[in-house]
């Protein structure tokens, strides 16, 4: 229930979707999310499920109505379920949408709790539907588990909207089989331009990089598209295709920035709050989530960091470098 002024930032903009990281780990290692021998952070320095209950509770007092559970994988954190289960006692009462975003590795074991918990739709990523690819791309990951769970959450009753990270020389020859089954199958589905964040190793990104606006054009070769004004509160913009009805959305970072519409912020597993995915700066909330069992100070530190939230990204590879780079992977924010 929200129970004080909402939070502004600087720039004017209502902040009202968080997106919690709730573990770093991962049973995947997606080669443009992570390097292949990720050192993750001692278990001993993450927030307690009820932390972050605390943590997520002090936002939606604040206003937030959209909540979105991410990792790492979320899914193999130890006992989200119960996490998502307290969660759900705000839908309703302040929160509008309590929702995640999965590699669908564990959907078939928890589509179904998912739904009582009063999540609506999932969005899961899937690049490829080559099962040869998708192992290369994911390193650790195998297609037929990722599909079972997406077969899962459909017969569960949720929504499933496919995230694709457009990847050049890697998923470019799949663009029209990717639309077709996500058409056959009745799920959306959203096309990511891939983001410099963290060192992957070997990979490089001016390489992986594919615009969508070459994309888009690659589609309307085949279809009309026809923009439409629907939102998610996420930083995707739609269209239409009139051949098939199919809804395509596209998040643009490097080919047109969004950010003058940004309304959310980011927390992560140990209590760090990043005010921009493409930005160094966060706060820390632990200390003040530990100094007192009173909430008061803690929501001074929110409003303090939100009073902090930058214009927007830095990213950049117009010139042919890479620019605006993050030290921290992904999985470390969630995406
Ligand atoms: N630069 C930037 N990229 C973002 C932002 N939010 C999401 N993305 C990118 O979009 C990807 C997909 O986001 P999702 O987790 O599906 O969330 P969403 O787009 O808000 O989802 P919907 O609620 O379905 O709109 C993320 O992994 C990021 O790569 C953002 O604020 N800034
Ligand atoms: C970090 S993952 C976390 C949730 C879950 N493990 C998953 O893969 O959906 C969230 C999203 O970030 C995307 N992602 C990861 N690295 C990216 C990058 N460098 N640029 C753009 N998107 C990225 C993934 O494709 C995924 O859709
Ligand atoms: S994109 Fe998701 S599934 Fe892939 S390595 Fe990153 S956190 Fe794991
Ligand atoms: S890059 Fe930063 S300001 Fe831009 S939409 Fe993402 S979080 Fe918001």
């Amino acid at each position: 229930m929200q129970h004080a002024a909402p939070l502004i930032d600087p720039f004017a903009r209502p902040i009202t979707y968080l997106r919690v990281s709730v573990t770093d780990r991962c049973d995947f290692r997606c080669v443009y999310c992570m390097a292949e021998h990720m050192q993750f952070l001692p278990k001993a320095e993450l927030l307690t499920l009820e932390e972050l209950d605390r943590l997520c509770s002090a936002f939606v007092g604040l206003g937030v109505q959209k909540l979105r559970i991410t990792g790492g994988e979320p899914l193999v954190r130890r006992n989200i379920m119960g996490f998502f289960h307290a969660m759900s006692r705000h839908l309703g009462a302040g929160l509008e949408e309590l929702t995640l975003t999965t590699n669908g590795s564990q959907l078939g074991r928890f589509a179904g709790e998912l739904a009582d918990c009063g999540v609506r739709r999932v969005n899961v990523s899937l690049d490829t539907l080559d099962p040869d690819k998708f192992a290369a791309i994911t390193r650790w990951g195998r297609l037929p588990q990722v599909l079972d769970g997406i077969r899962a959450a459909a017969a569960a009753g949720l929504r499933v909207k496919i995230n694709v990270v457009a990847l050049r020389g890697v998923n470019d020859g799949e663009l029209f089989d990717l639309v077709r089954w996500c058409g056959d199958q009745g799920h959306d589905l959203t096309f990511i331009e891939v983001m410099p964040m963290g060192d992957l190793g070997n990979e490089d990104r001016l390489d992986q990089y594919w615009p969508l606006s070459d994309l888009r054009a690659r589609l309307a070769e085949r279809f009309t598209l026809m923009d439409l004004a629907e939102r998610t509160g996420g930083p995707a913009r739609y269209v239409r295709l009139r051949e098939t009805g199919q809804k395509i959305g596209f998040i643009t970072p490097l080919t047109h920035n969004f950010c003058e519409s940004c309304n959310r912020v980011r927390l992560t597993c140990t209590g760090e709050l990043f005010m921009c995915l493409g930005q160094e700066d966060n706060a820390d909330l632990r200390a003040p989530l530990r100094a007192s069992g009173d909430d008061a100070v803690l929501i001074d530190a929110i409003r303090a960091a939100i009073a902090n939230k930058p214009k927007g990204h830095d990213f950049d590879y117009s010139r042919q470098t890479v620019t605006g780079q993050m030290t921290r992977h992904m999985s470390h924010t969630g995406g």
